[in-house]
């Protein structure tokens, strides 16, 4: 957190001009690079191999100086753990240099302050991996690096990367206990089957399907439908003990908060009765069109509700854990949409020849997503059809 401004401060007055004693000025910092510093979360549920990939990524060559940070945001469970880089068998608690010629530091806190604490050696590292506890909520996470001040005017989020156990996985998501979420929303919803493995993997934009020497190619591809029928918009990889071969592309330097893939086919069945991931098609739009498109998200993402369409049926509620959108408006700029729970952003970016004329799309990831209807809806508020 920036400290507060001071009382008597008034940005509108010029800065008054002060004498100084030339012994008493300390030597300025060198300058700070000015690019921001990716951050990946690397988060799943309780022994998912988080540790295991975190150690891989440290120990493989990547030119790149990590440095690392164990934390327990989103939960106030106390698990003692620590990351073991293998180091001539030596556990990593300071900064070390690795034999691949990156950092890695560990930084265990609570908070934003790990983070914090971390930035003041800016300039030792290139990228910071961040592992969460494995009940923590990503989403309450990634919101903080979307603000161009406190930490966010340093650091970007590059990716969430969710681990699932393969063996475990399908069992987590039909776990009927309530889960521990800061959340109140959600801790409300235990009977519609809500679980911490369902927020996990519906915010991801990578996810690993770990462990995969330990169930048959059947239970393999049954978990690959379940996880995509979720998150429709991950990458999914399969892995054994973390290895994911060719990190740059499959794991770090995504980028997935400033680009959108979309989804890889059309509509995906609905295998999973608690979260589902659905896209929304969208012609080219008006400015006043996408004004329209924000006042729609505004009323999904903020208040649950999709906006009364006069000859429908009420929708219900509605809550939305993921959404990402492209879109052409006035054939001119196109429109990134990013959001996480009730926070989103509309950017615009250069018509690219790929964005395509007309084929906008919104893609949501959430629970009680109806697409016919949210479709019609969207026509109706949008475009007024
Ligand atoms: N068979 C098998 N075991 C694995 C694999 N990946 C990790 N493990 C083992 O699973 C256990 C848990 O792995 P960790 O990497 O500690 O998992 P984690 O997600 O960090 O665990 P928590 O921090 O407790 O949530 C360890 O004993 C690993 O050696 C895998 O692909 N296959």
């Amino acid at each position: 957190m920036l400290p507060p401004p001071p009382q008597d401060f008034d940005d509108e007055e010029p800065p008054s001009l002060v004498p100084v004693d030339p012994d008493t000025v300390e030597e300025l910092p060198e300058e700070l690079p000015a690019e921001k510093v990716p951050i990946t979360i690397v988060t799943g549920y309780l022994g998912a191999g988080k540790t295991t990939l975190m150690n891989y990524i440290l120990n493989e060559q990547h030119q790149k100086r990590i440095a690392v940070i164990l934390n327990e945001f989103g939960d106030s469970a106390d698990i003692e753990k620590s990351l073991t880089v293998q180091q001539d068998g030596q556990q990593v608690e300071e900064w070390l240099e690795l034999n691949n010629g990156c950092m890695c530091c560990t930084i265990k806190d609570t908070g934003v302050t790990a983070i914090e604490k971390l930035m003041e050696k800016r300039g030792k590292f290139d990228y910071i991996l961040l592992e969460t506890t494995g009940l923590a909520d990503p989403g309450n996470i990634a919101p903080l690096f979307w603000l161009d001040d406190g930490i966010g005017s340093s650091i970007f989020l590059d990716g969430i990367v969710t681990l699932v156990d393969a063996a475990n996985i399908i069992r987590s998501l039909d776990d009927k206990t309530p889960i521990q979420s800061s959340d109140p929303e959600e801790r409300a919803h235990p009977e519609e089957g809500l679980t911490t493995a369902h927020l996990q993997i519906s915010q991801a934009d990578v996810i690993v399907i770990n462990k995969a020497d330990l169930v048959s190619k059947e239970q393999l591809d049954t978990v690959k439908e379940r996880v995509q029928a979720i998150n429709g918009l991950a990458r999914i990889i399969v892995a054994e003990h973390g290895k994911v071969e060719d990190l740059g592309t499959w794991l770090l330097d995504l980028k997935a908060y400033q680009t959108f893939e979309g989804l890889k086919t059309e509509q995906r069945s609905k295998l999973d009765p608690t979260i589902s991931t659905v896209a929304v098609k969208l012609p080219a739009l008006t400015q006043a069109q996408l004004d329209k498109v924000d006042e729609w998200l505004r009323s999904v993402c903020w208040d649950m509700q999709v906006p009364a369409k006069p000859d429908a049926p009420e929708y219900g509620e509605i809550d939305v854990h993921r959404v990402k959108g492209r879109m052409v408006v006035d054939n001119k700029k196109t429109a990134i949409i990013q959001g996480v729970r009730e926070i989103f952003e509309i950017s615009d970016h250069d018509i690219k020849e790929a964005d395509g004329a007309g084929d906008g799309k919104l893609v949501l990831i959430g629970r009680n997503l109806r697409l016919e209807e949210l479709q019609r809806n969207v026509d109706w508020f949008v475009l007024g059809e």
